[in-house]
């Protein structure tokens, strides 16, 4: 028995040393000395025998797996932050092998992924696969899903037998047209999260008629972009050595529609936003989200001022931004002229204060067209009052309470008792909403609202 002890000792440090390559190596050695010597009973052998087995199994099925994996399947990598890992999502999602899932993640369904607001089901769920191999049928092929889970993300695999990859990108062109049918008439949200850029919500596309404004201004700015987005237009630029970028400033208090028009203008022209909050971020990770921007879409920032980008001259903003690691005046504009900010984007900036913004950061060029959001007047107050009382075609037949005359005469008297450019948009909207089942009770109680309101 001594003999055995001496025999299968290893130095600690040597046995760790080995057990990091081939973990379970010292143990397999230490008990194949011991078989090999022959002086253990025949219960101790045996089991010896088993554990060898099951280890040396372990390995060859691993084996096996990897030089399966390597040079007889294909596989498509989809990463979390690319829109294809929510195209591959919403797919799944409907698939029924989803239901003999061994592993799942459940997940509240939000409205905007099915877009049906009108669910009658409380908070939805849905369970999708979640840490794990999934096997499933595509077209008559087997293919393995599989989820990786890393710290804040999961990535997703999708394998076939054999070196052809083509069912593979079958299935995710499958999942490219559901998602582009299931999101049409709707403008995608992005949002940085860890540095990258990742689709945060889905919104209806508002039409650009129901944001009131000046008629010519937003005919202009509308004809703006639609030229600019024009096929021909990126070449035309290219030509003549100018970048191919626009910019947009919309300024005035708040509630006044600058982040509704952002919305509707993405809409009108079926481009995605991107948006930043600058007061979060480093002027290197600014960097890399705009090297990462899609070639046509909309970069939302609002509220510019906010972000300690202000006037260079009124205080030393990038000395008290780098300590804080936000974006800094020199950064921003670095990177909106920089060569790694993505050509044909369309850069859409709003503020409170358009006083405070540095000349350099409004100058055309980066921002080519400035938008002034007025405070109600007589006529964005008439609008406001026709879109929640004006009855819309569909439902003039079914229930005609009050006709187009009748609103349009009350929408007038509403709005003479409404001070010219004192509240905003917004806060007229809002007591129109209070009172949306009665035109009459709204132009009978607008006086004593702006009288409580003004004080
Ligand atoms: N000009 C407008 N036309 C139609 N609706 C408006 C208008 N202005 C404001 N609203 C309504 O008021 C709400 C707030 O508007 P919005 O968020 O677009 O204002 P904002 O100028 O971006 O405000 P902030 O500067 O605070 O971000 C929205 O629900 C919108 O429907």
């Amino acid at each position: 028995m001594n003999s055995i002890g001496a025999g299968t000792y290893h130095h600690p440090s040597h046995m760790s040393l080995i057990d990091v390559v081939f973990p379970g190596f010292s143990m397999a050695s230490a008990s194949a000395q011991q078989l090999l010597a022959g002086n253990l009973d025949s219960y101790t052998r045996l089991l010896c025998t088993f554990g060898i087995f099951v280890l040396f199994a372990r390995y060859a099925v691993r084996y096996v797996w990897e030089i399966v994996r390597l040079y007889f399947t294909s596989t498509i990598y989809v990463s979390y932050y690319d829109e294809a890992y929510d195209m591959l999502v919403d797919w799944i999602a409907e698939q029924p092998f989803v239901h003999n899932a061994h592993s799942l993640i459940a997940r509240v369904r939000s409205t905007h992924r099915t877009g049906n607001l009108y669910s009658t089901k409380k908070k939805p769920l849905t369970f999708s696969p979640w840490d794990g191999s999934f096997f499933f049928w595509y077209k008559g092929h087997l293919l393995i899903l599989h989820c990786d889970v890393k710290e804040h993300r999961e990535d997703l695999r999708v394998s076939s037998i054999g070196l052809n990859a083509s069912v593979l990108k079958t299935l995710i062109e499958e999942c490219r047209e559901k998602y582009i049918k299931d999101t049409q008439r709707k403008v995608s949200v992005f949002e940085h999260r860890e540095g990258e850029w990742k689709k945060a919500r889905l919104r209806s596309v508002r039409p650009i008629s129901t944001v009131i404004m000046d008629q010519g201004v937003k005919d202009d700015i509308l004809r703006d972009v639609e030229e600019f987005l024009d096929q021909d237009m990126q070449s035309w630029y290219a030509e003549r050595g100018i970048p191919y970028k626009r910019g947009y400033l919309l300024f005035g208090p708040p509630g006044t529609g600058k982040s509704s028009f952002s919305l509707s203008l993405a809409g009108n022209h079926e481009l995605d936003i991107y948006t930043l909050q600058l007061s979060n971020i480093s002027d290197t990770t600014l960097m890399r989200l705009f090297a990462e921007l899609p070639p046509r879409c909309i970069v939302l920032l609002e509220d510019v001022d906010t972000a300690g980008v202000g006037r260079r001259d009124s205080i030393d903003a990038d000395q008290a931004n780098e300590s804080k690691s936000a974006v800094t005046l020199s950064g921003l504009l670095n990177v909106l002229d920089g060569v790694s900010s993505q050509e044909g984007r369309i850069l859409v900036m709003t503020t409170n204060h358009i006083e405070q913004l540095d000349d350099a950061l409004i100058r055309p060029g980066r921002s080519d067209k400035k938008v002034h959001f007025k405070l109600a007047d007589q006529n964005i107050s008439t609008q406001l009052f026709h879109t929640v009382f004006k009855q819309l075609p569909n439902q003039k037949q079914c229930n005609q309470k009050y006709n187009d005359e009748t609103i349009e005469g009350l929408a007038r008297d509403f709005a003479s008792k409404i001070p010219e450019e004192v509240f905003s948009p917004a806060e007229v909207l809002s007591f129109l909403l209070e009172r949306k089942k009665s035109p009459y009770d709204a132009v009978s109680s607008v006086e004593s609202w702006v009288a409580k309101a003004k004080c």
